[in-house]
């Protein structure tokens, strides 16, 4: 069997989430928890792609480059069914939000409801290299707090998902958030994720209403250590690297 096969394309119905409370809970800190977005065995049909190396254009080892321990490898074009399915059918969901997002900041781009005309856009603009990824880390891996920005075009929400099951599969290898807010300290948070859930959050910015009106904060993401076994991630962000 080819590895998209194993990968157990039936994509989730997105369609069907509760959208209104993810979007409360984006509103109101920055992330969203989507659990049970993928099967255990559509989580374990991802994370066994990662030794096949013609799946992806790049592997990058994050202790050569400053970004903890640990490794991952950015899909290539054609994404696996599953991967391109799941972009393309949680985008639309986010759109409203992230146009909504751009005009409390003040930012005046909006964008387009089907994710093949942002992905033109992105192209056009030399943003052709695909983005989704896996990640794949050991005992004493950790990914240190970053924003996934790859040149002008950014879609303001991006989506990661737990693939293995904590407590069995690995223990401590918690997702965290930061919150950088205008002359105050930051504010961290960690999402308690189980195999399979999701993670929906802000990939640079979001918009906190004030008293008189809404500032930005500068958000960040990264991964405690691993105290023990393996964790692989899915990650989906929108928008294509330079
Ligand atoms: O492994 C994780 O949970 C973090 C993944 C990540 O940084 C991403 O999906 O952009
Ligand atoms: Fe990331």
């Amino acid at each position: 069997m080819n590895a998209q096969l194993q990968a157990t394309p039936d994509i989730p119905d997105v369609q069907s989430l509760d959208w209104s409370r993810i979007a409360e809970d984006l509103d109101a800190r920055g992330n969203a928890v989507v659990p049970a977005l993928l099967s255990a065995a559509q989580c374990d049909g991802l994370a066994d792609l990662y030794p096949r190396d013609a799946l992806f254009r790049s592997r990058v080892v994050m202790g050569r480059h400053g970004f903890g321990r640990g490794e991952y490898k950015y899909f290539a074009y054609p994404l696996p069914d599953l991967v391109a399915g799941l972009r393309e059918a949680v985008y639309p969901q986010l759109v409203p939000i992230a146009n909504r997002w751009n005009e409390a900041m003040g930012i005046d781009i909006r964008y387009p409801d089907r994710h093949a005309e942002f992905i033109e856009r992105c192209h056009r603009a030399g943003q052709q290299r695909p983005t989704p990824l896996l990640l794949q880390y050991g005992a004493d891996d950790y990914n240190c707090l970053h924003q996934d920005l790859y040149g002008e075009h950014v879609f303001p929400l991006q989506v990661a998902v737990l693939l293995s099951q904590p407590g069995r599969d690995f223990e401590g290898g918690e997702f965290v958030l930061t919150e950088q807010r205008p002359r105050m300290q930051s504010r961290p948070e960690v999402v308690s994720l189980q195999q399979g859930d999701a993670v929906v959050f802000a990939v640079h910015q979001r918009p906190v209403r004030g008293t008189r009106g809404s500032y930005r904060v500068n958000l960040r993401h990264g991964v405690s250590r691993i105290r023990r076994g393996h964790r692989h991630t899915l990650g989906v962000i929108f928008h294509d690297a330079a």
